[in-house]
């Protein structure tokens, strides 16, 4: 297993979520943000809740997103990675993952995401969320941190949008947001999934 696998699966073990700098690499990550800014007229504006209700609600999120297709070869790459992720995940910690859906997100300045969960319990087969940022800089004073919490609403950490940084937690454990962007914030939010199994 690679070293920046075995932190993931460390940090999660010990933690519940983990922040790794680094995880993209630079070719990597200027490709796929290249594509979603030539794709931008395609993103739209998000909805809470994907399969439950479509409504927008601009008051909890406004950023702007597009699911990836799998059809361009940087997304395949991204797919690729992720999709190892996935196998030590499941191969490290019995996880059952068998899925995992993403997005791209465009946060425009002063856009957010209020505090939410990504699953709640026996509602989601969502079991771990994944966002990799892929500005090309990010300044410490620009905002846009993903603010995370614990069930107790005490705040954990805040993780700025470095890039190629990437953040895993556990869906149904931590709430978090994200805090208005004081710049254009680019971004891939995805969920492994436990999908079809019922075991009655
Ligand atoms: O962009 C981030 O840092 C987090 C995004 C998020 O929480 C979500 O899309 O559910
Ligand atoms: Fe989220």
């Amino acid at each position: 297993m690679g070293d920046k696998l075995a932190a993931i699966v460390q940090g999660l073990v010990d933690n519940g979520y983990v922040v790794l700098p680094n995880w993209l690499d630079d070719e990597l990550r200027s490709a796929l943000r290249a594509e979603l800014l030539v794709r931008q007229d395609e993103l739209s504006r998000a909805g809470i809740g994907r399969d439950l209700e479509h409504q927008q609600r601009l008051d909890v999120r406004n950023d702007q997103t597009l699911w990836l297709d799998g059809l361009s070869l940087q997304q395949q790459q991204y797919l690729a990675q992720m999709d190892e992720l996935r196998q030590t995940l499941n191969r490290s910690l019995f996880l059952g993952l068998n899925d995992f859906e993403c997005h791209f997100a465009h946060y425009g300045p002063g856009h957010y995401y209020q505090k939410h969960l990504d699953a709640f319990r026996g509602r989601s087969n969502r079991v771990v969320s994944t966002v990799v940022y892929l500005n090309a800089w990010w300044p410490q004073d620009a905002g846009g941190e993903l603010a995370i919490y614990d069930d107790k609403d005490q705040l954990l950490d805040k993780v700025s949008p470095q890039p190629g940084t990437l953040v895993c937690f556990l869906s149904e454990e931590f709430p978090h947001e994200v805090l208005p962007a004081g710049d254009d914030r680019y971004s891939i939010a995805g969920w492994f999934r436990r999908d079809g199994v019922q075991l009655l």
